[in-house]
């Protein structure tokens, strides 16, 4: 059986340079977008793009003598492989230079591969698998062509508008063939509307949820036969939900990986030598399934500053209002744990609703103070991220439903109300800020806890490798 694990370095493609070779800048080697005299052009450039690309496309080639040009573009990555309008719209949206998972897992997603993409939080693996999915699908073929299937509605309303942005074509290109359509099949949408949808016409790609999917599937409304690509987002998290029986189900008895791409993607991948076997031997990977580890020894982003505050159990209020007022955030989320049943069970109000009633009376920094929590209804959870999206300036209590995958990227500051239960979820939590791979401005992770959780704070640093630096408040 041959499992691989490729990191960084195995996986430049020949043409980038190697770690031995001087880096472009000490911490990262693309700082800027703006475009720099290193910047070249090659033939393949040409096209009617964006400002930006015209600008990359103009600039003149400075390499060393002799030496092959390297690909610093993602357009350059991408170029054989996903339609140019695709790339076009790409580029409009800003996304012009390749982030590290971008540049190291797209030639061996392009190659046909299975992949497990393992890298940090806010590391731009989204776009990465979508320019996969891009470059897989034709739009001219009606029927389900690539598939994602995410662990709930928020995430799956956050890829679906990237891949519908990107999927749009210019009004006079429509005319000559039409763009990609995308179907959001996710638990508290109207699977009545979408079964009409796949009736009358098969969307390319669909980004689901497990449950709604397995109830489409079951109903025989959505059919995989035509599925050449299937991403598995949050595939941790996915394998260790109640869904994972159904997850197993569409890996093996809904679809072929003879006939499909497989993807697996997060930031946490426990154990991923054993969980790169158990996908070749259960058959939810082909056998030449590959690891991309990008920065393994650094599994957070570096520019999260750690701090924690010891406080007695009942002034656990009072600190946060404190760590508040002395920080004044302008968008920050904090975390709570989610009530227990036995507390449900006693009608006691979830200690989210206690918080946030207590913040409004007695912090006067954000004109509305947001929840986001398992129990509300869809249509409550998707307000408060709607108006988490248009403010400039927000405070969000929520419990974990928002440690995954969301990408909130002018989210400054996270506090742990509650501590969370494991150093994986620690680092989910800590990755909802620190989300603009091209900047270097620091943002903070503050943990408030009682001084017997020390212990289990410094068993999260240990296992995540980073510092946390105490505050007196
Ligand atoms: N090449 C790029 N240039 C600039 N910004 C980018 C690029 N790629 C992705 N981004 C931005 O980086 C942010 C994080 O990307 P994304 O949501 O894909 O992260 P992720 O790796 O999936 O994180 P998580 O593990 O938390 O889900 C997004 O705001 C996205 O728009």
């Amino acid at each position: 059986m041959a499992t691989a694990t490729l990191s960084a370095t195995q996986l430049l493609p020949l043409s980038l340079p190697k770690p031995s070779q001087k880096p472009r800048h000490a911490n990262f080697p693309f700082q800027s977008l703006n475009p720099s005299p290193r910047l070249f052009s090659s033939n393949g450039f040409v096209s009617n793009c964006s400002p930006i690309q015209a600008l990359l496309n103009s600039t003149p080639i400075t390499t060393e003598a002799g030496s092959e040009p390297e690909p610093f573009t993602l357009r350059q990555i991408c170029q054989s492989h996903v339609p140019d309008h695709v790339l076009c719209r790409m580029e409009e949206l800003g996304f012009v230079v390749p982030t590290p998972v971008q540049r190291q897992a797209l030639p061996t997603l392009f190659s046909g591969r299975d992949c497990i993409l393992h890298a940090q939080t806010g590391s731009g693996k989204t776009l990465t698998y979508l320019l996969l999915v891009f470059s897989i699908v034709n739009a001219r073929r009606s029927a389900v062509q690539a598939l994602i299937v995410v662990p709930t509605r928020e995430l799956g309303m956050q890829v679906t508008k990237v891949a519908r942005m990107l999927a749009t074509k210019p009004k006079e290109d429509e005319l000559e063939q039409k763009s990609c359509t995308v179907m959001a099949l996710l638990d508290g949408g109207m699977l009545m509307r979408h079964k009409s949808w796949l009736k009358a016409e098969p969307p390319t790609i669909v980004v689901a949820t497990i449950g709604s999917l397995c109830q489409m599937l079951e109903k025989h409304m959505i059919k995989l036969e035509a599925m050449r690509v299937l991403v598995i987002d949050e595939v941790d998290f996915m394998f260790s939900s109640k869904q994972v029986s159904s997850l197993r189900k569409l890996l093996t008895s809904y679809s072929s990986i003879n006939t499909r791409q497989t993807v697996f993607a997060s930031a946490s991948i426990p154990q991923h030598k054993i969980f790169l076997d158990k996908c070749i031997q259960q058959k939810w990977t082909k056998n030449d399934a590959i690891h991309v580890h990008v920065n393994p020894v650094e599994p957070m982003p570096s520019c999260l500053h750690h701090r924690f505050v010891i406080c007695l159990k009942n002034r656990r209020h009072e600190t946060l209002l404190s760590l508040l007022q002395s920080d004044a955030p302008q968008s920050a989320i904090v975390f709570v744990g989610e009530q227990s049943e036995k507390s449900k069970k006693a009608g006691n109000a979830p200690s989210a609703t206690l918080l946030i009633n207590f913040l409004k009376a007695s912090y006067e920094g954000y004109s509305d103070i947001l929840l986001l929590e398992e129990d509300m209804n869809f249509n409550s959870r998707a307000a408060s991220l709607s108006e988490v999206r248009q403010g400039g300036s927000y405070l969000l209590v929520s419990t974990d439903l928002a440690a995954r995958g969301l990408d909130l990227p002018e989210t400054t500051h996270i506090y742990n109300y509650d501590l969370p239960r494991t150093a994986i979820d620690y680092l989910h939590r800590a990755g909802r800020t620190g989300r603009k791979p091209f900047s270097d401005k620091k943002c903070s992770v503050t943990s408030i806890i009682i001084s017997k959780e020390r212990f289990v704070l410094e068993k999260y640093e240990n296992e995540l490798m980073f510092n946390c630096e105490e505050l007196i408040v």
